[in-house]
């Protein structure tokens, strides 16, 4: 048997939705980098699902049916208003609004194309609309609902903040949600898939692939990011922070990935945006401690950021508060892992690998109550 650890290297199935292939993302065969410069959010959505880029009335309608979709259910917005006075993170609170989700789908278990198309403009709209509704009651404040003339971008920021965000930072909003919408087999993209393998719902899918995402490894990073910014402080305090924390053998959070050899392609829009976005609210400071945290852990660890480095300020200068930021990663992934899990159901099979056993063998069973409590029958 081969065994990689962390399955490196592992081709676990073929895909059609994105690939990166010498360091470059593509979703469908179009480049990451001219999707982030000239599309909307709703086209990419668009291009995952269907495989192709919709015409100007394809996607007017799409963005009709996408801002239809978003309303939340009543028995819904109370799980998460009562979920929010216990002070859980909203990760766990967009995981158990998804799962009440799927309780007030009739469709829910229905497995038809034409039902799966109907839960994935339902998850697509109302994950969004979770996100917002838990920022606003967070903030004491009740939640709105989206505007039909606005973007998905724009109706995000609107649906958090009570305000039509200004052209710069929905242009920035609405890359932000285009870098972040799928990649390959990632490890929350990896677990939606072995979900619904089984033959389960797309709401069991993307709660599995909330879960995955949520943790420091993967998507959780983007939060990390700013806690670390915060917690250096100053750019004064890059330096022997840092140093302190490469002696401790820390990881230093949006560095480093399993498969980007010359660096995440995605980094340098965010890179780009957060300088942009400092410039707009004149808030730098967070720019220029992520440019010399970059400069060190690149020159002393061969380490280069990934997509979740430079999210940090960029959302930072967005207004968005930093438990929102893996969230927010949620609200574009979802659309990727809705891709996924159609390809998973077009041409299934089972996801079921083996572990080598290294454990104990040939153990004799004692029965309880001859066993000595003084020995260690654990061994
Ligand atoms: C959207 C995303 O999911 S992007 C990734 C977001 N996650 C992060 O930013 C967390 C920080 N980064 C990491 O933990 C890793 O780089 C990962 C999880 C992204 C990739 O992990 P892997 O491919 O399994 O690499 P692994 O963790 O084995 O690292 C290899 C070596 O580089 C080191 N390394 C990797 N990333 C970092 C880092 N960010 N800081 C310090 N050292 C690191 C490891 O300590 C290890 O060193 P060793 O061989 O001396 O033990
Ligand atoms: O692909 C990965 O392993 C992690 C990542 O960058 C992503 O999910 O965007």
């Amino acid at each position: 048997m081969v065994q990689a650890k962390g399955l490196e290297g592992v081709i676990a199935t073929t895909s059609s939705v994105s690939s990166i292939i010498d360091d470059v993302l593509t979703y469908r065969g179009y480049n990451v980098d001219d999707l982030t410069d000239y599309a909307q959010f709703e086209e990419v959505i668009y291009l995952l699902w269907f495989n192709k880029l919709p015409t100007s009335q394809q996607l007017a309608d799409f963005k009709s049916e996408l801002i239809e979709n978003a309303y939340l259910p009543n028995e819904v917005l109370d799980i998460i208003k009562n979920l929010s006075k216990e002070n859980a993170h909203p990760m766990s609170i967009l995981m158990n609004g998804v799962s009440a989700l799927a309780i007030y789908d009739e469709e829910a278990n229905q497995m038809t194309e034409s039902a799966n198309y109907r839960k994935a403009l339902r998850l697509q709209g109302k994950l969004v609309s979770i996100v917002a509704a838990y920022s606003r009651i967070s903030e004491e404040k009740e939640p709105l609902r989206p505007k039909e003339d606005l973007s998905f971008a724009a109706n995000f920021l609107y649906m958090m903040s009570g305000r039509i965000p200004d052209e710069i930072s929905e242009k920035a909003f609405n890359k932000a949600l285009i870098l972040h919408a799928d990649h390959e087999l990632n490890a929350s993209t990896f677990t939606a898939r072995v979900c619904v393998a089984t033959l389960s719902d797309m709401y069991s899918g993307v709660t599995a692939a909330l879960g995955a995402l949520k943790g420091p490894l993967h998507g959780g990073a983007n939060e990390r990011v700013m806690k670390m910014l915060v917690d250096i402080g100053d750019i004064t305090q890059v330096e022997h922070c840092l140093h302190r924390a490469f002696e401790n053998k820390e990881k230093i959070m949006g560095f480093g990935h399993r498969v980007y050899k010359t660096g995440d392609p995605r980094a340098k829009h965010l890179r780009e945006m957060s300088k942009q976005l400092a410039k707009v609210t004149g808030e730098e400071k967070w720019y220029y401690m992520s440019l010399a945290i970059e400069k060190i852990v690149t020159k002393e660890k061969g380490l280069l950021p990934n997509v979740d480095f430079y999210s940090a300020s960029v959302y930072h200068s967005l207004g968005i508060q930093p438990d929102l930021f893996t969230p927010i990663f949620a609200i574009s992934r979802v659309s990727g892992w809705i891709a996924h899990i159609l390809e998973q159901y077009e041409n299934n099979r089972l996801i079921r690998p083996r572990a080598e056993y290294v454990g104990l063998k040939n153990q004799t069973y004692i029965p309880v109550h001859e066993r000595d409590e003084s020995k260690d029958v654990i061994a």
